[in-house]
């Protein structure tokens, strides 16, 4: 097959490989740009693959960084654009599941598309537009499956964080997971206890904002690949309560996260506690666990201020296309009016300071003043004093 318009960004990187070319090496794109052109997708990296050796690399063009140089990798600036260029490389010695222990440089492009992980992330485009496609990679696109280049089993104990990126692909693509490449995550799922959770979790979040997540999701189940995750692996009938969801996207990670949390029924200090094992960020957490208690109480309908007050309500979206994801009816009046009833937004917007308190109670700065201020917040939020230096002087005197 041959691409006969290539995509601009591809365009523009032409004069790179016709440099390398003429220093008498080959050079190709490769990898997801390849794959998502062929599909029709807008592309985001452009990858390219070389025989040249990175030294080599380093002789032809005058610009150059060591980007990560002992793989293979050297990014090249050329003219306003940069291009990450790998040596053809074959990966010997895994000896973790994880990543290679060395890289061999080879000059043969089949070696390097050999241990790719699956046959759609295999294909290459010259200069002029031909794919090199080796493993029917072509064929899997038509037939939209995710199949492992060669022996799904030897992919995955190199690297078996494949196994989420198959499921990964599924979300973002649609496709299914060809029968050998299933069984054989089934039988290796385990070994995502030896992966990072940093890396699981980047890709279970690609996997849950994907168009097709619940395709995606519904074989993280089936091929128990969340057996091996944090606080899921108990939780297979109640992750399963998302696959009844309509078939609507996420709109971010706090999305899904709440979602997560909200069908595991989890008590905030448990869904904080889950939120942690996967070392989510604490501004991510925070928003969910949040999010997550608010979907709890437009569904029961008692409305806590303090807790509408800390969710903010620029947040307040994600929780109203929660509740219609979840078919929760709620009473919007009701809730606009004890949004618009909170005198504050934060506690900058307090009518006392810091300094204050210190010279109203007479007491030395410490860790106590921003009790004294906490206090007074709750009290302002929840209308019990008003936001005012007098009334607020007279409170603390009182106490
Ligand atoms: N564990 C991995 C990671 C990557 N690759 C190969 O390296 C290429 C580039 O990897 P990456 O940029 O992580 O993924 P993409 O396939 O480009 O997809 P996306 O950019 O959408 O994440 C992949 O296409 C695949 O050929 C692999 O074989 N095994």
């Amino acid at each position: 097959m041959r691409i006969k318009q290539l995509p601009s960004d591809f365009k523009k990187a032409l004069p790179v490989l016709e440099e390398i070319e003429k220093a008498g090496f080959e050079a190709y794109f490769v990898g997801g740009s390849v794959r998502d052109h062929i599909l029709g997708l807008p592309i985001h990296d452009v990858d390219i693959a070389t025989s040249a050796y990175p030294e080599e690399i380093k002789t032809i063009f005058n610009r150059t960084i060591d980007t990560g140089i002992q793989h293979g990798t050297v990014t090249v600036l050329f003219e306003e654009d940069s291009y990450e260029i790998t040596t053809f490389r074959t990966e010997s010695g895994y000896q973790d599941f994880r990543r290679p222990d060395s890289v061999t440089f080879v000059r043969s492009l089949e070696d390097d598309l050999k241990r790719r992980d699956f046959t759609i992330n295999a294909l290459a485009v010259d200069r002029n537009g031909r794919v090199i496609d080796k493993f029917d990679g072509l064929a899997d696109l038509n037939k939209r499956v995710i199949r492992a280049v060669g022996k799904a089993e030897e992919r995955f104990h190199e690297d078996a964080l494949r196994m989420m990126r198959a499921v990964r692909f599924q979300s973002q693509l649609g496709f299914t997971v060809e029968a050998e490449t299933a069984i054989a995550i089934k039988d290796n799922a385990h070994l995502l206890n030896k992966i990072a959770i940093e890396r699981i979790r980047e890709e279970f979040i690609k996997l849950m904002l994907g168009k097709s997540w619940q395709i995606g999701f519904s074989d993280f189940l089936n091929l128990d690949l969340f057996e091996y995750c944090p606080s899921f692996n108990d939780q297979k009938s109640n992750l399963e309560k998302l696959l009844k969801l309509d078939d609507k996207s996420f709109v971010d990670e706090q999305s899904a996260w709440t979602a997560i949390g909200y069908v595991m029924d989890l008590e905030p200090n448990q869904f904080n506690k889950m939120l942690r094992d996967w070392k989510v960020s604490n501004k991510s957490r925070e928003i969910s666990v949040a999010t997550d208690k608010m979907l709890k109480q437009f569904k029961s309908g008692n409305f806590d201020i303090w807790d509408i007050y800390c969710l903010g309500v620029s947040n307040f979206d994600r929780v109203k296309s929660l509740c219609q994801l979840f078919r929760i009816e709620f009473d919007d009046d009701t809730l606009t009016q004890k949004v618009v009833n909170i005198p504050i937004e934060s506690s900058h917007d307090l009518a006392i300071t810091g300094n204050d308190v210190i010279k109203i109670l007479g007491i030395k700065p410490g860790p106590e003043i921003g009790k004294y201020m906490s206090d007074l917040e709750h009290k302002v939020v929840e209308g019990n004093v008003y936001n005012n230096f007098d009334k607020l002087r007279e409170y603390l005197l009182s106490k």
